[in-house]
């Protein structure tokens, strides 16, 4: 039960507000019981009074009857509006809390992760959270409280009706629960499970369109979705059906209860120790009271779903960055130069090296290259730049400061990066270039995006900067996507650039227009650029040429056609030696 004390430790800001909704739902309950039992009170002595033409006294119970009633329809609507009112901060602050332990994850410890199975744990796993408060804590509390009430307004009568009461009370309160949760628990993890299987496969099924489509793979993922669904809504039935069975012994022992009571209270009435309107008082007490244990069957049966959500959220919580933060403040370097010292590194599972001792500086305001083939390494050594990983062996420095003795954001404030793959927001034009400098000026974005080349562009838009660019910015083109990465980049003025293929895919006059813009923004700025093209390389002051990860050459751009035959071409090591000669 360590979910249940850790879930316990996250809802204790809401204590207040859980304590007011709580005592809400007492109030309501008492008062619910007591317009039930008081009007089968008032009804039974108005018809013995009028019988016996007895004068009584009908103001008070008539007060009572109504000032119940008042009390039970405010207090319901009290408890609703306080309890979802506390459910929804309750849910907004665990999403917060989720996404600030997801977020020092991603990349390296999030690979493993399908993203439609983050969204189902970020949305239905909380989501699931909520059923703990309002229909497991807030009832059992409820129940606790209203159990000992009831039975000591039944003791007050006779204790053989508390015992018989507090008998039946306990086993739909007790009992069904148990036997509830017991069969709930294993669909209710399943269902889980389940859920973020069919958003993966519904993710990839949408996403994946367009090859599916091409192989005529539809029917195969429509299948695959299906038989998940299948498997979420035996389990959902099962949960359904026993939720039913549950209800209906709730009623049944509501019945028995008032049997059992009814059996008890008519000798006690027969000789005199309780009153004809006291039984039927005590009748409509006895069924009233089961409101207080109804629910709980079905909240022990969720607590299946809540737990099993819990532990999938505090799986991803307890993961360890792949890079722990270091404990004492970020260095400030007082140059930009980059520097790596004989750097190893492995991707965890891997045999091989993903980068083999490799050595660069970079002085601060030059321009480097690191060309090679696919997998030479490449996107590795950024990814360790980045601090997304760390290095086996060896230290990556910028201003002569390790990297891994800053904190994350502290680095990449440092470094602006243009590649190939911009994420575009699904928001507006302005919107993606605030987030490389949020407080920038309408004056700073036109500027920049002049530099870009794409001011003109946003300005014969009909909305301008305030032009919505789609999901991943599918109303821009490849090389208009670029652009507003370089004008991301350029309003971020961070004093270290890395460039990614940035004019991969384009054609040769968009490519042209695009290094213009990279020219001014390299300016007076340390680059750093990866590559497997080898051509038009003459701007940058060194190049290293990687091959499987290792150093296969360096110098010069003049080096770059013959080391990158030796890669690109993979020939023999006759030749590699030569280039690296
Ligand atoms: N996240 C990862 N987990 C495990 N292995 C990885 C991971 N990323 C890359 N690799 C492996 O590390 C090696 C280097 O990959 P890397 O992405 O750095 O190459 P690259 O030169 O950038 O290639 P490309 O030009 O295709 O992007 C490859 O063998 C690749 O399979």
């Amino acid at each position: 039960m360590t979910e249940l004390k850790r879930l316990w430790l996250l809802f204790r800001p809401y204590r207040g507000w859980m304590l007011l909704g709580t005592l809400a739902a007492i109030l309501t309950l008492i008062a619910n019981v007591t317009l039930m039992a008081a009007a089968g009170w008032f009804l039974t002595a108005m018809a013995a009074a009028g019988i016996s033409g007895v004068a009584m006294n009908y103001f008070t119970p008539a007060a009572l009857i109504r000032g119940s009633a008042m009390i039970r329809t405010g207090g319901r609507y009290g408890e609703r509006l306080i309890n979802h009112e506390a459910t929804f901060r309750l849910i907004a602050s665990l999403r917060v809390w989720f996404y600030r332990h997801l977020e020092p994850l991603a990349p390296a410890r999030l690979q493993q992760y399908h993203s439609g199975d983050l969204l189902s744990r970020i949305r239905a796993d909380i989501d699931a959270l909520d059923n703990l408060y309002v229909r497991v804590l807030v009832p059992v509390v409820v129940a606790n409280v209203s159990i000992f009430l009831f039975t000591l307004f039944l003791l007050f009568y006779h204790p053989l009706l508390a015992v018989s009461g507090l008998s039946f009370l306990l086993l739909a309160g007790v009992g069904l629960p148990i036997w509830s949760q017991r069969r709930g628990q294993a669909p209710g993890q399943r269902i889980a499970e389940e859920e973020g299987a069919l958003r993966t496969a519904v993710v990839d099924g949408v996403q994946g369109m367009a090859e599916l489509t091409l192989y005529g793979m539809t029917e195969r993922q429509a299948l695959r979705i299906d038989d998940i669904s299948r498997r979420l809504v035996t389990d959902q039935t099962r949960l359904s059906s026993d939720h039913g069975l549950t209800q209906a012994a709730v009623g049944l022992c509501a019945s028995l209860s008032l049997w059992a009571l009814l059996w008890l209270a008519i000798p006690m009435v027969h000789d005199g120790r309780i009153l004809p309107p006291q039984l039927a008082m005590l009748a409509l007490f006895t069924l009233a009271s089961f409101e207080a244990v109804a629910p709980l069957p079905q909240a022990f049966q969720m607590l299946g779903r809540t737990l099993a959500a819990a532990r999938r959220l505090f799986a991803i919580v307890d993961t360890q960055p792949a890079v722990p933060a270091p404990s004492g403040i970020s260095p400030m370097p007082a140059r930009f130069d980059i520097e790596l010292a004989q750097v190893t590194f492995n991707y965890p599972g891997s045999s091989k090296p993903a980068l083999a001792e490799i050595s660069l500086q970079v002085p601060a305001g030059s321009r480097a290259a690191v060309i090679g083939a696919t997998g030479s390494g490449k996107s590795t050594l950024f990814n360790l730049l980045l601090r997304f990983w760390a290095p086996d062996s060896g230290a990556i420095r910028i201003g002569g400061k390790d990297v891994l003795d800053f904190h994350g954001d502290d680095l990449r404030r440092h470094i602006a990066v243009v590649s190939q793959h911009t994420y575009l927001f699904d928001t507006t034009i302005r919107e993606n270039l605030l987030i490389a400098n949020p407080e920038a000026s309408q004056g700073a974005l036109e500027a920049a995006c002049r530099v870009a080349q794409i001011h003109d562009f946003i300005s014969e838009l009909p909305d301008g900067y305030d032009t919505w660019v789609g999901e991943t910015g599918v109303r821009l083109s490849g090389g208009q996507g670029r652009r507003i990465a370089v004008a991301r980049a350029l309003l971020k003025d961070a004093p270290i650039l890395l460039l990614d293929e940035p004019t991969e895919g384009l054609d040769a006059a968009t490519e042209r227009d695009l290094m213009q813009a990279l020219a001014k923004l390299m300016t007076d700025r340390t680059v750093l650029l990866i590559t497997h093209r080898p051509a038009g390389l003459d701007w940058v002051d060194q190049v290293l040429v990687l091959d499987q990860g290792r150093e296969l050459a360096r110098g010069d751009a003049s080096i770059v056609p013959k080391a990158t035959a030796a890669t690109l071409l993979a020939v023999g090591p006759e030749l590699k030696t030569e280039a690296s000669g």
